[in-house]
């Protein structure tokens, strides 16, 4: 026992007496590139090429309120630790430990207010931890309609400064697709539902080389080799780990269950259950360690498995007893030898650097709070990125309009065909305004096929966002500028077809006066779903909630009850409901001008009309006379579309809001 903590301290010592100068230059050069540099990511990028990052963290609780008994819980508790440039750490612990937890404290994730203790950055106080790392999620979020060059190469636009040219950022995109072992796939789509793309392990790892393309000096994964096999595991890990050694980056990785060859990747380890340290130290001295505690590691046996199967209680049949053994293994641990090794190395990190000279402290802290600009592109660069990429997916991609194109064409040839040349006799005076009911109706309640090309794109919004690729702004202008066309190409086929076969106003104006209210609805019914969407990105609940909106704005429309006989409660959603705009002004721009005979009984040559000069002695009527009878009266074309535009400009606003709100949720 003696000689185990003896050999443990020896081993702490020459850590930190190897480490210590090396990462007070490293700091002082840090400071001076503070000074130079006026942004954030030019900060970080300059960091890149030249500097390595240690974290180290002490007394680090996350407290919550439990919801049951309304008192304060200790989800982690006075976690301290270093992780030193080139290292890669393991935090691994059972279900509900509070390895997730660990991560997003020290990755800035997390909401201060539940935080307390201090997280530094070569040994200086890290409040920046966000701003030099990068955080890969379980998730692969990637454009599958995207190659992996391509998706990798759209993180390289957003996140280098303008100061790299293309030239460089396309050779930063081969080696890091190099490094990853990607280059037999390089070209190849990465795949969704739809498009069988490259294999999980190559998704992954090429969702984390579009983090790693910037080479940020941190990096948190959160279970990174979680729903891969083994050889898939490994290949991801080794993948991180020859990069991060290459370029000296810090690695911290949440993992479950990894395999004897993937934990032999890691060269430390945090143990943790119940939210307290269990073990932090080398992965090698671990052995020793449990080994101290009365714990021999069997000879052929998986030592994640063995650590494991140690400071897992949750199914012990007394509860107790595995709640005093996890308590009892933190106390020995707080008490060890190891504990106070890694104390003494982040104390000497952080103190000498404490006493430097204060100048350099406040040049840190006014540069990285003034002139401190997020993102390394500006905010239109960022805007053409996106909806470049977005375009390419939307053009890719069968899901997010072409479907719908094709179902517009063939509701179409349906209408045509039901419709066709619709005659200009009284009685079907109700088809005409049923074609141009159905028409907007039915086109604007399709809008829901969108929602879930958006959703799949909104996992990857998640993402970019939370690593800091772009602002909401660019997202939201760039995902309006890319329904422009798509929705364009939707309402001139519908029109292209239907119009002449149902045999509609002709003329040229005519024509183009229905596309263009048609096209307007449309976009009003994009930005009403992206944002239903977006407020509750839930597939079905979107779904429902769409469809009940297009459903209640039916109703409140005008055509199934007129307007002056809608109860007074709900004439408020007549005038807010966007079908109404749409299709006042395309019956309108039918009817006016028109003229149609009245019906006429055959056998007495009687004219009988609804319409216009009821007496029946031109035996004709005009459209006018139609609108006029039902109410339409007061129908302003311009003004309509005046008022589509707003609505859209509404819902694109609260798009915009929506995406802003919920950025940290769901
Ligand atoms: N905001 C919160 N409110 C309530 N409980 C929370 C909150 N955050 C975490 N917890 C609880 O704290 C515990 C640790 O959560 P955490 O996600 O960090 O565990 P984990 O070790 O990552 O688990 P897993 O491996 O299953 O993902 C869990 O029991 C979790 O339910």
């Amino acid at each position: 026992m003696e000689s185990i903590s003896t050999k443990q301290d020896a081993e702490g010592e020459r850590i930190v007496s190897e480490t210590i100068t090396e990462r007070k230059e490293v700091h002082i050069k840090v400071l001076e590139e503070h000074a130079v540099s006026s942004t954030h990511k030019e900060n970080s990028a300059t960091l890149q090429a030249e500097e390595s990052l240690s974290i180290s963290w002490t007394k680090l609780t996350y407290t919550i309120t439990n919801k049951k008994t309304k008192k304060p819980e200790n989800i982690i508790e006075n976690c301290c630790g270093i992780v030193n440039p080139g290292e890669i750490m393991a935090i691994m612990g059972p279900s509900g430990a509070g390895k997730s937890t660990l991560l997003d404290v020290l990755a800035g994730r997390k909401d201060p207010k539940h935080v307390t203790g201090t997280v530094y950055l070569n040994g200086k106080s890290g409040e920046n931890v966000k701003f030099v790392s990068t955080y890969v999620m379980q998730d692969d979020a990637l454009m599958g309609s995207l190659t992996v060059r391509e998706n990798i190469r759209f993180a390289a636009d957003l996140c280098f400064p303008s100061t790299v040219s293309p030239q460089e950022r396309h050779q930063k995109v081969t080696a890091i697709i190099k490094e990853f072992g990607l280059e037999r796939v390089a070209d190849h789509k990465v795949g969704n539902i739809i498009i069988r793309g490259v294999s999980g392990g190559e998704k992954r790892r090429t969702a984390i080389a579009s983090q790693f393309v910037t080479l940020p000096k941190i990096i948190f994964l959160d279970e990174p080799t979680t729903g891969l096999d083994s050889a898939a595991a490994y290949s991801v890990m080794n993948a991180i780990i020859t990069t991060a050694k290459m370029h000296k980056l810090t690695v911290i990785a949440s993992i479950h269950q990894p395999s004897s060859e993937v934990f032999a990747l890691f060269d430390k380890l945090y143990l943790i259950s119940r939210g307290g340290t269990i073990y932090h130290g080398s992965r090698d001295g671990a052995l020793d360690y449990f080994k101290d505690q009365g714990y021999e590691c069997p000879e052929h046996a998986n030592p994640a498995d063995f650590y494991l199967s140690k400071i897992n209680v949750d199914f012990m049949q007394d509860k107790e007893v595995g709640e005093a053994h996890i308590q009892t293994l933190i106390e020995k641990y707080e008490e060890s030898s190891v504990k106070r090794s890694v104390d003494k190395e982040i104390d000497e990190l952080c103190l000498p650097i404490d006493k430097e000279d204060v100048a350099s402290d406040k040049l840190v802290t006014s540069k990285t709070t003034q002139g401190y600009n997020r993102y390394a592109r500006g905010f239109f660069v960022q805007t053409y990125f996106i909806t470049k990429r977005s375009f390419t997916n939307a053009y890719r991609n069968i899901l997010l309009y072409w479907i719908r194109v094709a179902m517009y064409v063939c509701l179409a040839l349906l209408m045509g065909t039901v419709w066709w040349q619709v005659a200009f006799e009284q009685k079907n005076i109700q088809d005409r305004f049923s074609a141009h009911f159905f028409s907007v109706a039915f086109l604007v309640f399709m809008s829901v096929a969108g929602i879930p090309g958006f959703l799949e794109e909104r996992v990857v919004f998640r993402r970019e966002r939370a690593d800091g690729f772009y602002s909401v702004g660019s997202y939201a202008l760039a995902n309006f500028v890319v329904s422009i066309p798509f929705v364009f190409i939707i309402a001139l086929t519908f029109t292209a077809v239907a119009y002449p076969m149902i045999g509609l106003h002709s003329g040229f104006g005519h024509c183009m006066s229905f596309l263009a209210y048609l096209y307007l609805a449309l976009m009003v019914a994009e930005s009403m779903v992206v944002f239903v969407a977006a407020v509750i990105p839930i597939f079905v609940v979107a779904l429902a909630i769409v469809a009940f909106l297009n459903g209640f704005f039916m109703v409140v429309q005008g055509y199934f009850v007129r307007r002056d006989s809608i109860p007074r409660g709900w004439k408020w959603a007549h005038y807010i409901d966007y079908q109404k705009y749409a299709f006042e002004a395309i019956i309108k721009n039918d009817f006016v001008g028109l003229t149609f005979k009245c019906d006429k009984d055959e056998s007495t040559s009687r004219c009988s009309c609804f319409y216009g000069d009821t007496s029946g002695k031109s035996c004709t009527f005009n459209g006018q006379d139609v609108l006029d009878s039902f109410g339409y009266t007061e129908i302003k074309p311009w003004l309509w579309a005046v008022a589509l535009l707003g609505l859209m400009i509404i819902f694109r606003v609260g798009f915009y809001a929506a995406l802003r709100l919920r950025k940290n949720r769901l």
